[in-house]
């Protein structure tokens, strides 16, 4: 009898559960929400979305369920997404309504991504709130000042130490690329290049703990709810948190110390300690050194993918890397190419944005979150639904970009092809490319990036031939894979293995020699500046309103999950 009553009671909550799941089932996937794949209740479309190459499933969903729509709607457990796959549909939804629709998901395993309870720490993921606003308002000034005085020479400089790395060790090419664009970055932030192998390791610390191919927290979030000590992902994140945190506030506080004795030479942190500090808005101490912190490493993994792939493509392309070559030689006349000559490099720009058009490092965009209910296209769009723009998507779209699955430079030189435009002196140039995303949170590095590939990209035709690298042991040439990479959100080809020959003996010598001079040249320059520092020869540096007393120690939040520093930051204007 007992047996009984509980054998119908199972088959009652069975019945109950199923009917449960088959309302839940009907309700998600009911005629007024937008179209997109089925959704299963509660999980959505988590079970077959591949977290390795992410965008390639949403393009495949695109082109089932968008139509001439251009966009659909998924759910991850629970998060609702539209992704895009028409650019009028982002302009539309990003930039016309942006208003409304620039806010940032919550990234599960940061503590406090979105700034909300004040950690003032990662600009691009910010919600839209006031340490954005001041935030990007600082950072789009310090770039725009640095791209007007050409980044005082810097990229040069770094890129003529990075061809003498290449002749004198090419198989680490990897790692010396991404070294290249990190020391662009320490220069211009702490004037230290020294600082470059921390900075690239604590930028791709971050990124992929911001990716949802990174931590398994991003995907499986309740999992980020375990208690301290039965959750490795948390502890793992405070670590890597508060170190970051204490080296970017050890950088700020060491160019103060050498401002102090007059010893610091122009840098984005002097300059916020010098001038900035006094207009702003910015907190204090520990805002300042994120903020600044963030710009150095943002530079990084971004700019270094671009430049990977201008070495597949080159490499799969020796006809179009013979004729950056020619370009070169004609406009140059033997000499390293610069920022000035990008009018007459028309052949150079496009191979450069024909580069990311084909290898997006972003390939799934960045997401922006809605802020507002809203109606788009006939459909209700609940405030919190995450925006995705399927850059992926956007770059092959076949009828702005014919034959998009291959690398066609002159789609963007020859008339007759949709995105030609005139004049070359101007186009193409990669500002304004979907790659750098919409609206009020559109990338604030395009000149920067711009001319970082050029001097780059424009260097290595200078100096080398690229090629496939020969086996050794069979004769072969070894493959350079299109097709492999991370799956990040901002990807990078997995290693492999090249060959940088020289152009010529002549080439080889004169870079080495570049080199060796801009060295000489920049150690005199920095003895010269400190000799007459200590001899009281220059100027005193005035650090105008220095902020006082301890700073923040990021030791002290240790065990806090959401750290809410705002209060305990000495102000500037509290002085
Ligand atoms: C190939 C190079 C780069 C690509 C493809 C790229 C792409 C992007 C994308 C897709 C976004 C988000 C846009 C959106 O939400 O709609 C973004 C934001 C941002 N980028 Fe870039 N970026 C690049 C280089 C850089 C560089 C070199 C810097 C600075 C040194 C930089 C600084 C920023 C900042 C600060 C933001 C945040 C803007 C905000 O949230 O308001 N980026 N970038």
């Amino acid at each position: 009898m007992q047996l009984l009553t509980v054998g119908l009671l199972g088959l009652v909550l069975l019945v109950a559960g199923v009917l449960h799941l088959l309302k839940a089932f009907r309700e998600i996937n009911a005629p007024q929400h937008p179209p997109g794949p089925t959704q299963l209740p509660y999980i959505g479309r988590i079970h077959d979305l591949p977290i390795e190459f992410m965008w390639l499933k949403f393009k495949e969903w695109a082109d089932k369920y968008a139509g001439s729509r251009g966009w659909y709607r998924t759910e991850m457990l629970g998060a609702s997404f539209i992704i895009i796959s028409d650019e009028k549909v982002a302009e539309e939804m990003l930039v016309k309504r942006a208003k409304f629709n620039s806010d940032r998901p919550m990234i599960r395993s940061l503590f406090d991504s979105k700034s909300s309870e004040g950690s003032m720490e990662y600009l691009p993921l910010m919600g839209r709130n006031q340490y954005w606003a001041r935030q990007r308002k600082l950072t789009h000034s310090y770039i725009t000042e640095a791209t007007n005085a050409r980044y005082n020479g810097v990229m040069y400089f770094e890129a003529k130490r990075w061809l003498a790395r290449l002749i004198e060790n090419p198989d680490n090419f990897q790692h010396s690329l991404e070294d290249m664009a990190s020391k662009i970055m320490c220069q211009l932030t702490w004037d230290d290049p020294s600082l470059s192998e921390y900075c690239t390791k604590s930028a791709w610390g971050l990124l992929t703990q911001m990716s949802p191919a990174g931590p398994i927290t991003n995907v499986l979030t309740p999992l980020w709810h375990l208690p301290w000590h039965l959750n490795p992902w948390k502890r793992a994140e405070r670590k890597r948190h508060d170190e970051q945190q204490a080296w970017w506030m050890a950088r700020f506080l060491g160019v103060r110390e050498k401002m102090g004795n007059g010893e610091m030479r122009p840098c984005w942190t002097r300059q916020f300690l010098e001038k900035t500090s006094l207009k702003t808005s910015i907190s204090g101490d520990y805002e300042a050194s994120s903020v600044i912190g963030m710009l150095a490493l943002v530079g990084i993994f971004t700019v270094a993918g671009p430049l990977s792939y201008w070495l597949v493509s080159m490499v799969h392309h020796p006809e179009w890397q013979a004729a950056v070559q020619r370009e070169i030689d004609e406009v140059c006349e033997g000499r390293l190419p610069t920022i000035e000559d990008a009018p007459k490099l028309p052949i150079l720009r496009a191979c450069i944005k024909e580069t990311m058009r084909w290898k997006p490092n972003v390939p799934t965009g960045v997401a922006h979150e809605t802020e507002v209910d809203d109606v788009y296209d006939g459909y209700f769009i609940p405030k919190g639904t995450r925006i995705l723009p399927l850059d992926w998507a956007f770059l092959r779209n076949p009828e702005k970009y014919p034959d998009p699955d291959n690398f066609r430079p002159e789609r963007w030189l020859e008339p007759g092809w949709p995105t030609y435009q005139e004049p070359l002196t101007q186009f193409p140039s990669i500002k304004g490319m979907t790659s750098f995303g919409w609206g009020q949170r559109q990338c604030l590095g395009m000149s920067l990036t711009q001319d970082e590939l050029l001097v780059a990209c424009g260097s290595l035709a200078w100096c080398f031939t690229l090629k496939r690298k020969r086996d050794p042991a069979t004769g072969e040439d070894l493959p350079v894979p299109l097709n492999k990479s991370n799956s990040l959100l901002i990807i990078k080809p997995d290693p492999f293995q090249m060959a940088f020959e020289p152009r010529s003996e002549k080439r080889r010598e004169e870079a080495l020699r570049l080199w060796a001079e801009a060295e000489a040249a920049d150690t005199k320059a920095r003895a010269e500046f400190l000799e007459a520092a200590r001899k009281g020869d220059l100027p005193q540096i005035d650090i105008k309103r220095p902020s006082p007393g301890v700073p923040l120690s990021v030791l002290e939040l240790k065990k806090q999950d959401v750290m809410i520093q705002v209060n305990r930051v000495n102000s500037y204007s509290d002085l």
